[in-house]
């Protein structure tokens, strides 16, 4: 089927896949900065471009709320993610962000937003050339606007914002299929909640099953099995940059993550990200790190339930604690937070343990993608140490 923007991008082409003539790495050269267009794309004439200072209380409503009415939505339009204020702020103030970068379109006359689309910044080891590449999210056109074409011009802009940094490379998910995926990961869902989960009428009760042996199949201890289990603090970020980044390496494609990364993007964060590690009590050593963020959804047109209160697994590290046994102790923290169901993608060493911890496969799956940039053979989601908002 016809791509007709996605074939005139430097992403790899379907018609290319196997071509194994083409090498890896850059598809197109940087161009000089005085070449990059240096004013704004064109929209159409009701509607105006404006960079949006997430800072803001009044900008970061106004974002919060168009996504809550009009970004991602299940193939059963059973549920629609519901980013929280708070999680936006983290999500688009890492180290090295461009607020030129948190880019809206708003009607002229009313002010009103009704696109976005964002980049930040981001150090990304593939096989063992570190990147640095925008990684593009929030992608989103408000219901009424859909099928303009819009979101081309959307992405054309936040591609020439990027390139006026000198930065070539990005890095983005998604649910549909572009031209052309690095790789395809699988959802799983592991329920913390299953009452609630078949009230909604996402989970079903089993054959030969009840609601209360459904509740017994599913619960969990009160507390944490790992002896030295406990939140991360400041002081960890050290001893947790050298362990991710040990991990990390084995994978092809990974973020760079260094101590200020670290502290950014794994401090424990209320209701945003909750991070935690094993600290030997012997040695005091800190063995084993986990962490999930906070992604809660709203249910669509459910009389009872308004939200769904979701976790989202996030990095992970076992080396001395079985991951099993991490895994589980972090069910647990989720559990006792009163979140719904804990999610996981079979990236990195997922798949080890979502079987055995009664995760079930989601329907949805999850395309990665570089832009400008080729990896011949697709890389299997296991591969993958890259985890996106
Ligand atoms: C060097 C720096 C480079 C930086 C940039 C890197 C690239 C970053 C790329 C962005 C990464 C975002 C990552 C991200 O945010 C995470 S994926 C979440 C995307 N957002 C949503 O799904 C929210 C709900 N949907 C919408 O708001 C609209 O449906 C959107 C805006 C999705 C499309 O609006 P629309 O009104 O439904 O459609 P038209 O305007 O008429 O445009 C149709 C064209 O858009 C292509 N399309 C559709 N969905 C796409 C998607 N998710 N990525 C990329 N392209 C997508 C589609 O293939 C077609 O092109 P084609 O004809 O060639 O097939
Ligand atoms: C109960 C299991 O499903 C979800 O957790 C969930 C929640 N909200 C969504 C909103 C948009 C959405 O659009 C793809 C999917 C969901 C999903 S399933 C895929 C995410 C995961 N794991």
């Amino acid at each position: 089927n016809r791509h007709k923007f996605w074939e005139t991008q430097p992403v790899g082409q379907f018609k290319d896949v196997g071509d194994s003539s083409l090498p890896d790495g850059p598809i197109e050269p940087p161009t000089p900065l005085s070449e990059v267009k240096q004013e704004p794309y064109n929209l159409p004439n009701l509607y105006e471009w404006i960079t949006c200072d997430i800072n803001s209380d009044e900008v970061c409503t106004d974002v919060y709320n168009l996504l809550t009415d009009n970004y991602v939505e299940d193939d059963e339009n059973m549920f629609r993610f519901n980013y929280s204020k708070e999680f936006l702020r983290w999500a688009l103030r890492p180290p090295g962000y461009f607020k030129s970068w948190h880019i809206g379109v708003r009607v002229k006359s009313s002010k009103k937003l009704v696109a976005f689309i964002t980049g930040v910044p981001a150090r990304i080891r593939v096989h063992d050339e570190i990147v640095l590449m925008a990684e593009v999210n929030f992608l989103c056109v408000h219901k009424k606007l859909r099928s303009k074409r819009l979101a081309p011009v959307m992405i054309k802009e936040v591609t020439r914002r990027v390139h006026l940094e000198n930065i070539w490379q990005a890095a983005y998910t998604a649910g549909v299929v572009l031209p052309t995926p690095m790789s395809t990961c699988q959802y799983w869902h592991r329920s913390l909640n299953p009452k609630k989960l078949i009230d909604v009428g996402f989970s079903k009760l089993g054959a030969r099953m009840t609601m209360s042996r459904t509740i017994k199949l599913f619960k969990l201890p009160d507390s944490t099995a790992t002896p030295g289990f406990r939140k991360m603090e400041l002081h960890d970020v050290p001893a947790v940059t050298r362990l991710l980044r040990n991990y990390l390496s084995q994978f092809i494609v990974a973020p760079d993550f260094d101590e200020n990364d670290v502290e950014h993007w794994l401090l424990p964060k209320e209701d945003v990200v909750d991070s935690f590690l094993v600290e030997s009590p012997e040695t005091h050593e800190i063995t084993d790190f986990c962490s999930f963020y906070t992604l809660p959804s709203s249910i669509l047109g459910n009389p009872n339930h308004s939200t769904l209160k979701v976790a989202y697994s996030y990095y992970n590290v076992s080396t001395k604690t079985p991951l099993l046994q991490l895994m589980n102790d972090v069910l647990i923290v989720a559990k006792k937070k009163d979140f719904d169901v804990f999610n996981a993608l079979d990236v990195m060493q997922n798949e080890t343990f979502v079987k055995e911890l009664k995760f079930g496969p989601g329907d949805g799956k999850l395309h990665y993608y570089l832009y400008n940039y080729r990896i011949k053979h697709a890389l299997r989601s296991s591969e993958l140490g890259l985890v996106l908002l």
